[in-house]
């Protein structure tokens, strides 16, 4: 199934929605902002084409096909075991980790095949960030922990590694709380703490795409509302595509949502008229929970 999303930039993203969690079981709140968010002919950041996946004898991802524009958020929705973060991981190539896997079908980024021989994985990395849904900081200072990309990518200079790691702590809206502890255990950070650490360190080498796979899972209810304010944030500059089983959340965040389902991808739209007034029924019944 071809699905396209384009979402214009005629405007800029609007402020978002400050409905409580609960008192808009479908966020249709939410969704009235991102209803700004048209359809029109943007060059996608991220282009997949009749991609498949297949866990040796699994096919995971069947024939999904998506344009994802550029510094707008887009969350992947659907049931657990999908395929969500399958198609996530395969946006940076985080699959070639995993022994007896095989891809088909194409992905751009920037209008390059990521996916062609030759291209530099570390490279393609540093452009697409990855944050996982449980926080995992280095056991070493905040400061490592954020110049350790940089680092590997042989900036050495202290004065260098001190901007990159400001900036990117300030990014991350951490920055104020870890100024004056920078060479502190990251570990003694707060779990939301550490999850915005772990921002600034994908921040860090300077990407432009950011994939998140349920970055506020594991939080409590504060420490999400913070993460999603973020998100908010950095959309101004990045192209983010967040995975998500909280609808709340996506209604919330994202612009545009994809909904997946056994490995194909149903539907695709701007969030507000997906949640408002789905295509499909199976879509329809996974966001007004009757599955999942
Ligand atoms: N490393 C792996 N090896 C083998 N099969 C895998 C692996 N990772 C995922 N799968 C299988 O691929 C399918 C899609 O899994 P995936 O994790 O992408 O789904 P998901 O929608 O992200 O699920 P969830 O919401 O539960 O995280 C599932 O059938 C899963 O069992």
């Amino acid at each position: 199934m071809t699905s396209n999303i384009h979402s214009t930039v005629d405007h800029e993203p609007t402020a978002r929605s400050q409905s409580a969690v609960g008192s808009d079981p479908l966020g249709q709140d939410a969704c009235a902002n991102a209803s700004q968010t048209t359809v029109n002919d943007v060059a996608a950041k991220i282009e997949v084409r009749d991609l498949d996946f297949h866990y040796g004898a699994v096919r995971a991802l069947s024939n999904v096909s998506i344009q994802i524009p550029p510094r707008r958020v887009t969350a992947l929705i659907g049931p657990s075991g999908c395929g969500k973060s399958t198609f996530l991981r395969s946006i940076n190539r985080m699959n070639d980790l995993i022994d007896d896997t095989r891809l088909e079908g194409t992905i751009l980024v920037d209008q390059q095949d990521i996916y062609a021989p030759g291209t530099d994985v570390v490279e393609l990395r540093k452009q697409v960030g990855m944050v996982f849904q449980k926080s995992n900081p280095f056991p070493k200072s905040i400061f490592d922990n954020v110049a350790y990309g940089p680092r590997v990518a042989g900036t050495r200079h202290r004065p260098a590694l001190n901007e990159i790691v400001e900036r990117s702590l300030a990014q991350a809206a951490l920055w104020d709380e870890v100024k004056d502890r920078l060479d502190e255990s990251a570990l003694k950070l707060s779990g939301g703490q550490q999850q915005r650490l772990c921002i600034a360190r994908a921040l860090a080498t300077n990407p432009d795409v950011l994939l998140m796979d349920e970055p506020a899972s594991a939080l409590d209810p504060a420490s999400t509302a913070r993460i999603e304010d973020l998100i908010f944030e950095l959309k101004e500059h990045f192209t983010i595509v967040i995975v998500t089983h909280n609808m709340q959340q996506a209604a919330r965040v994202s612009d545009l949502t994809a909904f997946f389902f056994n490995g194909e991808l149903l539907e695709t739209g701007v969030t507000a008229d997906m949640f408002t007034a789905p295509k499909t029924q199976k879509t329809a019944d996974y966001i007004n929970g009757r599955f999942g």
